[in-house]
């Protein structure tokens, strides 16, 4: 894919290939601990990191975790750690470290120059994978926009190094005597990136708003729009295809949807409304896609019900919900009603859907797996659609022409 670092060949290192002929990385995880943490903290956060990483297509070697109260901010770690890391990427013959948090452009190099293979954070891998995902015009201009917003600051003036991650410890360097042509190649780095995002914000603005008419003209018609929302893996495209009848991509990775998909679905009574599947989120998604994501995540902003679907069958369900309702209240969704749907009822222990639902009394468990309780979550709809429309409201309205 393009732009991405993981199908850039590493100068000086045996390169793998899978079948794709895209490099096969072997990583280990970090993880830093607060030093409370008497469970190791962090674990949950370290196990969908290595769902992230498997996601693409990472092999993931070990796991290290630093009880800190603050990183290092030259090197993340302590100088200890960087030695015991440096040891076991060699034992493990890894050519990756996957930090759990966000990494400084500062750490970043001084990590690489202590561990000799390439080092990236959270966000990095979380930046891959939408690039890796992304289909659309829109997706892909979104997509680069997030990438070079979370490039430019880590530019380090020696050519190959701008497609980031490039990175680390390559190039030989500009040696001392030329650092002054060095930091005019940086400028003008930073400057084409500059560039390149202006034409890119353009092109993802005029997309937002060929759908910001569509949505209006929908609005004016009276026709309700549900948006489905939620954790990333929870079922919402799965949703969507037994609801509307559609053929969303489902897939077993994590952001497998990154383009907003509208379908139309009628009621038994006749009512029709919008139903919109769109982008998945997940703990601490890095701000660079926040706000290259806007317009599509605004979505769900303009909808007139939020339906969020959460995979109960999840031990993080909680947390989950906690996250997806966080980053609505940051995109300014957190006025839009919700629907609470606890999906995977199929998976999950009955004894983990007894306590969510003790805990969100309203919410409506199904599974779009077996087609369980889809026919009440249906009703629900219905209700709730119907109640969008002024009282009295012929059993044809909301028809889009
Ligand atoms: N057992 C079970 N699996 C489900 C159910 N619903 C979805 N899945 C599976 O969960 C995985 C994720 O489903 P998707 O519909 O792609 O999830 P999503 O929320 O759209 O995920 P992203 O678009 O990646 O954020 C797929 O492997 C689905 O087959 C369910 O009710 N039961
Ligand atoms: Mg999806």
């Amino acid at each position: 894919m393009p732009g991405t670092w993981l199908t850039g060949a590493h100068p000086g290192t045996a390169t793998r290939a899978d079948d794709a002929g895209r490099r096969q990385w072997r990583a280990i995880l970090l993880g830093l601990a607060d030093r409370d943490g008497s469970a190791p903290a962090g674990a949950d956060s370290l196990d969908e990191l290595e769902r992230l990483a498997a996601t693409d297509g990472i092999d993931v070697a070990d796991r290290m975790v630093q009880v800190r109260d603050r990183p290092d901010p030259a090197t993340y770690l302590g100088s200890g750690k960087v030695r015991e890391l440096a040891e076991r990427v060699e034992a493990d013959h890894a050519d990756l470290v996957i930090a759990d948090g966000e990494l400084t452009p500062a750490q970043v190099r001084g990590l690489e120059d202590g561990l000799g293979v390439r080092v990236v954070d959270r966000t990095g891998l979380i930046l891959d994978i939408f690039a890796e995902h992304a289909r659309s015009f829109e997706g892909k201009a979104q997509v680069e926009l997030a990438q070079l917003a979370y490039e430019l600051p880590r530019l380090r003036g020696h050519g190959r190094e701008m497609s980031r991650i490039g990175g680390g410890r390559v190039a030989g360097g500009a040696g001392m005597g030329v650092r002054g042509r060095g930091e005019m190649r940086l400028e003008i780095q930073r400057r084409h990136l500059r560039r390149r995002m202006r034409t890119l914000r353009e092109q993802v603005r005029r997309t937002a708003r060929r759908r910001e008419v569509t949505r209006r003209r929908r609005a004016r018609d009276r026709v309700p729009s549900v948006a489905i929302t939620g954790y990333t893996n929870a079922g919402k495209s799965a949703l969507l295809n037994r609801l509307a009848g559609a053929d969303a991509e489902v897939a077993d990775v994590l952001f497998a949807t990154l383009d907003p998909l509208v379908r139309q679905v009628r009621t038994r009574d006749g009512l029709t409304y919008t139903l919109t599947d769109t982008v998945g989120f997940v703990r601490r998604l890095p701000h660079q896609l926040v706000d290259a994501f806007r317009s599509t995540l605004e979505e769900v902003t303009q909808a007139d019900l939020a339906l969020h679907v959460v995979d109960a069958s999840s031990p993080e369900a909680t947390e989950h919900i906690a996250t997806v309702r966080r980053v609505l209240r940051d995109i300014g969704a957190d006025g839009v009603p919700e629907l609470l749907v606890l999906n995977k009822a199929d998976l999950a222990e009955p004894e983990a859907v007894a306590v969510l639902r003790r805990l969100h009394p309203d919410a409506v468990v199904v599974s779009a797996r077996t087609g369980q309780g889809l026919d009440g979550l249906r009703e629900v709809l219905r209700e709730r659609v119907r109640a969008l429309l002024p009282s009295a409201a012929p059993a044809d309205r909301g028809r889009i022409s």
